[in-house]
């Protein structure tokens, strides 16, 4: 199977990717993936949806809201960081974005001068690195092998040991299943009153639904004005859910409800 993730080589990403795919293409932003995917271009997509230190991935839930593609598996792995650079005579840190943010203690500790640069992913911020020795980058340990002048000048610098990022494994929508332990959802009310938000979260409470992730995102339409992502521990095929879906519908009646289908959740270890 074909799959296309964040790169260039040598991502998280393309780590997560490497787990269930035989074939890995790359494109340089999580919205390019799933447009890819959306559009038939590729079978699979593999895109962060959020980190245990820095949270979700907004860019991810965003293009997610607006595209339709169905999640068929979940992929958690352990993110372990690496400082990398030709020597440690470097000014700048180039990393993504999450990565700089999950080694924030370590780089106000350790290198308070350097300053920050965000690149489009890790291996994006490892180039740099191998092309400029004024600047270090974050990645995998394993960036710093075959045949590059790089040098691992510190590891597991993220400031959590625990530190893990999960990923979607996208499909088509065609594909959505109804099978699996855990179900997303995206619900746009497009109306706001008092109690709105406790009304859609008691659809799953109310069935002994357990909740494992609620987010809310600006809809871009008016301030003030949401979308909701929620993540619950349950599959479709269950008429529990089918039962708080059909009332969801019924509640935000005058907006939308993205149903991303139901998944098993795969531990990846690297
Ligand atoms: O830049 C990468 O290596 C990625 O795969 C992206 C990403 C992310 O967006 O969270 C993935 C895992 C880590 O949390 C850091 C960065």
């Amino acid at each position: 199977m074909d799959a296309v993730t964040l790169g260039p080589a040598g991502t998280y990403s393309h780590r997560a990717a490497s787990a269930v795919a035989d074939d890995v293409s790359f494109r340089e932003s999580v919205t390019a993936i799933i447009e890819a995917v959306a559009d038939g271009s590729f079978e699979r997509g593999v895109v962060p949806i959020e980190n245990s230190i820095e949270g979700s991935v907004t860019e991810t839930l965003d293009a997610l809201a607006d595209r339709d593609v169905a999640v068929v598996s979940e992929i958690i792995t352990p993110i372990r960081h690496a400082l990398l650079a030709q020597s440690e005579e470097f000014e700048t840190v180039a990393s993504h974005s999450q990565a700089l943010a999950q080694c924030r203690t370590y780089l106000e500790t350790n290198y308070p001068e350097a300053k920050q640069e965000a690149v489009a992913s890790t291996a994006r911020g490892v180039q740099r690195a191998r092309e400029d020795s004024s600047i270090a980058a974050i990645g995998h340990p394993s960036n710093a092998t075959n045949g590059s002048e790089l040098q691992v000048l510190a590891e597991d610098i993220q400031d959590q040991d625990s530190n893990a990022t999960r990923f979607f494994l996208l499909a088509p929508a065609s594909e959505q299943s109804d099978a699996g332990g855990k179900t997303s959802l995206i619900v746009y009310p497009n109306v706001n009153y008092p109690g709105l938000l406790l009304e859609l979260l008691e659809t799953f409470a109310d069935r002994n639904i357990n909740l494992s992730r609620v987010e809310s995102r600006p809809s871009g339409n008016r301030l003030g004005d949401y979308l909701f992502h929620f993540d619950i521990e349950a599959g479709v095929y269950e008429s529990r859910v089918q039962e708080a879906l059909d009332e969801i519908e019924g509640i935000v009646d005058e907006g939308w409800v993205r149903n991303l289908g139901s998944y098993d959740t795969k531990h990846v270890l690297y």
